[in-house]
């Protein structure tokens, strides 16, 4: 049986880098001000909610446009390692997010704190990723102005998506969050987190047990999921740019998903329908938070959040016994039928 819909006590929120990013512009200051104003204003339903909210941003074009600009400006200014380079988005985007947040509660009439955490998340240095960088980065550029820049700058550019081609970078997998008891102990205090921005700023253990940054973006999906797990929340949110998560994404034949079982949505990633450095790494993320001890993630867009939330749309991801008893009907929901709460209630 469908159980309805309840708003989680605890919720994480993972919101994608490009959703941060104005699609048109440059990403000029004011740009990325109102950009994440709209982000508030989206997300003020959920940051309203009497409840216990992390939230985990993505960096992947703020932090390939710092690459770029270092790149540009080398023989001036010291080029700095991109550890330090994920740290300086970190720090950026919790400001700009957490300032828009408390605007927009503030003028809501429902202030509340918010603060943004600067998070080391530990890697495996033996980690394959390092040596097959997948994570897209930076502006989009024509596949002749990338190959130009890789040529320039010894970088790797791949194509992303269909939407162009940009930097790579390595991508090693979250393996802890450090000091993740400060996002408990601010989250239990009704302040809004925001914590492991763009993924976390990566870095490595040595053998006396100190840590040191690693050059990699870490995939902040991931991120999000695994500090869910340790936080014992149950239910992950991801937003990006697409109401829907698809098969045969971007083909005549592309069909959005409303709900999944987790075996579905794992036959789904083996058969190639979510690319590594998009799609792949939100799908991995949900896969991994559901084994581990979570019980529903919801993707979506920004500006469906709170209806996706509702159960009125988004692409929802659900243990299999949970989606065992749906009927012919709730199945027919993968083909365009968006099902309200009162079309639940009678499920
Ligand atoms: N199967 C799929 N279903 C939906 N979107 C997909 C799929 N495969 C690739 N995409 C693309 O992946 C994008 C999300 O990845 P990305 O932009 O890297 O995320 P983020 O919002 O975290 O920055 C979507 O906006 C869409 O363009
Ligand atoms: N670090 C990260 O996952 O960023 P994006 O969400 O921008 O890809």
């Amino acid at each position: 049986m469908t159980q309805p819909f309840s708003v989680p006590r605890r919720l994480i929120v993972a919101v994608g880098g490009n959703a941060l990013d104005p699609a048109e512009g440059r990403g000029t200051p004011e740009e990325q001000k109102a950009i994440a104003a709209a982000t508030a204003r989206a997300m003020l339903p959920l940051l309203e909610l009497d409840n216990q909210l992390v939230v985990v941003h993505g960096n992947g074009p703020q932090v390939g446009k710092l690459l770029l600009a270092n790149a540009a400006a080398q023989d001036r200014v010291a080029p700095q390692s991109l550890d330090i380079l994920v740290a300086q988005t970190q720090g950026a985007l919790a400001y700009i997010l957490a300032q828009a947040f408390e605007n927009a509660l503030r003028e809501a009439g429902n202030p509340r704190h918010v603060v943004g955490l600067v998070t080391q998340v530990e890697v495996d240095r033996h980690d394959p990723a390092f040596a097959n960088p997948t994570k897209p980065v930076g502006p989009f550029f024509s596949e002749a102005q990338a190959k130009a820049l890789a040529a320039e700058l010894g970088v790797t550019v791949r194509e992303d998506s269909g939407r162009g081609w940009r930097y790579v970078v390595p991508s090693p997998k979250p393996k802890h969050i450090c000091d993740v008891s400060l996002v408990e102990a601010l989250m239990c205090g009704r302040t809004v987190v925001i914590a492991g921005g763009g993924g976390g700023i990566p870095v490595l253990r040595d053998e006396a047990g100190r840590r040191r940054g690693v050059e990699a973006v870490i995939d902040k999906d991931l991120t999000a999921a695994v500090m869910a797990n340790v936080l014992g929340i149950r239910d992950m949110m991801i937003l990006t740019a697409v109401p829907r998560v698809a098969i045969h994404f971007g083909k005549p034949e592309q069909l959005d998903l409303a709900r999944a079982s987790l075996s579905e949505m794992k036959r789904y990633l083996a058969q190639g329908h979510f690319p590594a450095g998009s799609m792949g790494p939100k799908i991995e993320a949900a896969i991994r938070f559901l084994e581990t001890g979570g019980r529903r993630v919801i993707i979506t867009s920004l500006e469906t959040a709170v209806p996706a939330l509702m159960g009125e749309t988004g692409t929802h991801i659900v243990h299999d016994h949970e989606a065992e008893g749906e009927d012919e009907a709730a199945a027919d929901a993968n083909s365009r039928l968006l099902r309200t709460p009162a079309a639940l209630a009678t499920a």
